[in-house]
């Protein structure tokens, strides 16, 4: 296994199991699989009570600066248990250092006498070097029936995105078996301007669909400090997903496929309802585990709009270049820019634009699974990719476009219309072909693997 070394399982016993080494790494862009299958598992037990995939492990980075936060999740018939309490099938759980991690076997076994499969965690790096944000940003560690760890998943422009439990759940045990920290939820802290309501949190708190983040709580602190409790999504984000080494890599079309179906889901969901995200990025595309025909959720609604029946068109240029429809009104000339905050800056369009930005971003998102170019990069200046996506030109004879098939190009041609009234709206990108010859798959699978129904 190569990448960078993230976290270590540490093997205390495994007698019964075959021979396993002592020591094992989680590395980045990497899963950890522990099982019976000799083709898909890096750490091999032999035991019949152990699954083909009993678990498998994950670290996320954020970036260099952050402590990596490392993963389990049970996939298994007979069960995992982590420090002695044990994880529903499926559900992942964010590991501590120190962690006992024990593999069941069959009830026969499992008596004092026998040695069973156990391995600790062991982390790498620590969180205390992050104690000081919390002091040094004046945040409050409990908020209701919140408690807020010094954890940072993750940092954006705007904000700091931290670990943190719901102390309800310890007193609700039909939901959590493990202990009180069994389910982890992450918290967006942001620093409103003074007398400013935060549209991201009222946007949030009204939304419920698989496919969006979903926000339990919103408050404010005597600071201005916002603070908005979420769900945690383990997997990462979009981008470094597709990421390897220092560039971004393509995805298999049935991949990009089940990926761009749940991203309209949420579109429709939102556009139904007047809402525009206006920056869906693959930075802002979370997967709930970094494997494919996983569950994404769209997450970072602050720069949404809600429309409403007075105000159906939007003027004001926000977003990021690489993937902002050219009716934005994005220009190369950045002194023309007031200043660069949560909703930036210029507007003289006269026309504005509405909801098909998003569609358009759809389409960036999409080329870029499928080939692993970004369409209107040009040389990575602002001037160029603006200048790009005006012409909106794109080439279908490279090399990478070879083995996509002419329905994946023609919905990438017709979400990427320079001229709005071309493009494709919501409604019309999922009647494509390249959705709907395989709709009632993409739905099969959507609802088996994505929302776990059962028939
Ligand atoms: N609920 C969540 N679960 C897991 N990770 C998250 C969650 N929310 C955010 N993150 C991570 O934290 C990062 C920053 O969050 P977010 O994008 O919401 O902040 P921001 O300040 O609005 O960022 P931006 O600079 O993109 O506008 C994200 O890229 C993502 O990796």
């Amino acid at each position: 296994m190569s990448g960078a070394v993230l976290g270590y399982l540490e093997v205390v016993s495994a007698e019964d199991s075959g021979p396993v080494d002592n020591r094992v790494s989680i590395n980045r862009h990497e899963i950890l699989r522990i099982g019976r299958n000799k083709k898909e598992c890096h750490l091999l037990l032999n035991d019949p009570s152990i699954s083909s995939v009993h678990c498998i492990l994950w670290a996320i980075l954020f970036d260099d600066d952050s402590v990596p936060m490392c993963y389990i999740k049970d996939l298994s018939l007979n069960g995992t248990t982590i420090n002695g309490k044990s994880l529903n099938k499926n559900t992942t759980y964010l590991l501590e250092d120190g962690d006992e991690i024990n593999l069941w076997l069959t009830k026969a076994k499992r008596d004092k006498s026998t040695v069973y499969p156990l391995f600790r965690f062991k982390a790498i790096g620590s969180d205390k070097q992050k104690l000081h944000l919390m002091t040094q940003l004046q945040l409050e560690k409990d908020i209701d029936c919140w408690n807020i760890s010094p954890k940072v998943i993750g940092n954006g422009t705007f904000g700091h995105v931290m670990v943190c439990f719901n102390m309800a759940d310890t007193q609700n045990t039909r939901l959590h078996q493990i202990n009180k920290k069994l389910k982890n939820y992450a918290v967006k802290i942001i620093k409103l301007k003074p007398n400013k309501l935060d549209k991201e949190a009222k946007i949030l708190i009204q939304l419920n669909h698989p496919n969006i983040i979903k926000v339990y709580h919103t408050y404010v602190d005597p600071l201005n400090n916002l603070y908005i409790f979420q769900d945690l999504v383990p997997g990462g984000d979009l981008f470094s997903y597709l990421a390897k080494g220092d560039r971004l890599t393509s995805i298999s079309e049935s991949e990009s496929l089940l990926i761009v179906y749940q991203i309209l889901k949420a579109l429709e969901y939102l556009h139904r309802r007047g809402i525009v995200h206006r920056d869906l990025k693959l930075d802002n595309i979370l997967l709930e585990s970094p494997e494919p025909c996983t569950r994404i959720i769209l997450a970072d609604f602050g720069i949404a709009k809600h429309l409403t029946s007075n105000v159906t068109r939007m003027h004001t240029v926000v977003g990021t270049p690489e993937y902002c429809a050219p009716e934005v009104g994005f220009k190369a000339n950045r002194k023309i820019y007031k200043s660069f905050s949560r909703a930036a800056t210029i507007d003289q369009q006269k026309t504005g634009y509405d909801h098909k930005c998003d569609i358009w971003s759809l389409g960036v998102i999409t080329h870029i699974m499928l080939t692993g170019i970004s369409p209107f990069y040009g040389d990575g200046t602002e001037k160029s990719i603006i200048q790009n996506a005006k012409s909106g030109t794109l080439d279908f004879e490279v090399k990478h476009w070879q083995q996509i098939s002419r329905a994946a190009k023609t919905f990438v041609k017709s979400v990427l219309q320079v001229d709005v009234t071309k493009r494709l709206d919501i409604d019309e990108s999922l009647k494509h072909s390249w959705i709907s010859n395989h709709r009632v798959q993409l739905e099969e699978i959507y609802r088996k693997k994505i929302l776990r129904v059962t028939p």
